[in-house]
């Protein structure tokens, strides 16, 4: 399915969630504040998306995304989750984000089982590693959205 939206480029703070990500399936989301979900155009579909992204001053890394009501949790508030490739020594919540959304990979499901969904969530991973690295991907590591100040 194709989100003619794409590329998006948003930036928030980082907000507290539910406490899922790092516990129950050992993949931290960054979770944007509501006025960053509130601000998508009323046309961009729910799913499953990567990118880039950046934290504050740090480094562009490779990221993905989910964004919608969680149907394995039926979350009642849409969310707009950012997991990044990489590993930080710790969390950053009020922390300014900044992403670059290139492309849709799948939309959010439900699983029969935690383990089920830990699994397609690595698949998520490992696939947009790879979709990152293309040409016209990478290019936007270098995009002014991430060097100019904001
Ligand atoms: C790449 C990626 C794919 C995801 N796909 C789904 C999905 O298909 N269905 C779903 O219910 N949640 C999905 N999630 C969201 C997780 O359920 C969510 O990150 C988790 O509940 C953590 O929530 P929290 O930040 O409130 O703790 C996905 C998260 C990521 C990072
Ligand atoms: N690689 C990472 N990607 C995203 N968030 C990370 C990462 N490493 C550490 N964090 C921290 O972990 C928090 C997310 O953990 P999570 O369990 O999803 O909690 P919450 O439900 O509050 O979002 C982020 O807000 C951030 O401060
Ligand atoms: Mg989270």
């Amino acid at each position: 399915m194709a989100n003619n939206e794409l590329p998006y480029f948003t930036s928030g703070k980082v907000v507290k969630g539910f406490g899922r990500g790092s516990k129950e399936l050992g993949i931290p989301t960054a979770n944007f504040d509501e006025q960053v979900v509130s601000l998508l155009p009323p046309g961009f579909q729910t799913g499953v998306y990567y990118g880039w992204a950046k934290v504050d001053d740090g480094p562009v890394y490779k990221m993905v995304m989910s964004i919608g009501w969680n149907p394995f949790y039926k979350n009642i508030k849409k969310s707009m989750e950012t997991h990044i490739m990489h590993t930080f020594p710790e969390d950053f919540y009020d922390s300014t984000l900044k992403v670059c959304i290139l492309g849709y990979r799948r939309p959010e499901l439900n699983f029969n089982s935690l383990e089920e969904m830990i699994a397609a969530i690595k698949d998520d991973i490992r696939e947009s590693e790879h979709m990152l690295d293309s040409e016209e991907n990478a290019v936007y590591k270098d995009h002014t959205f991430f060097t100019e100040h904001s």
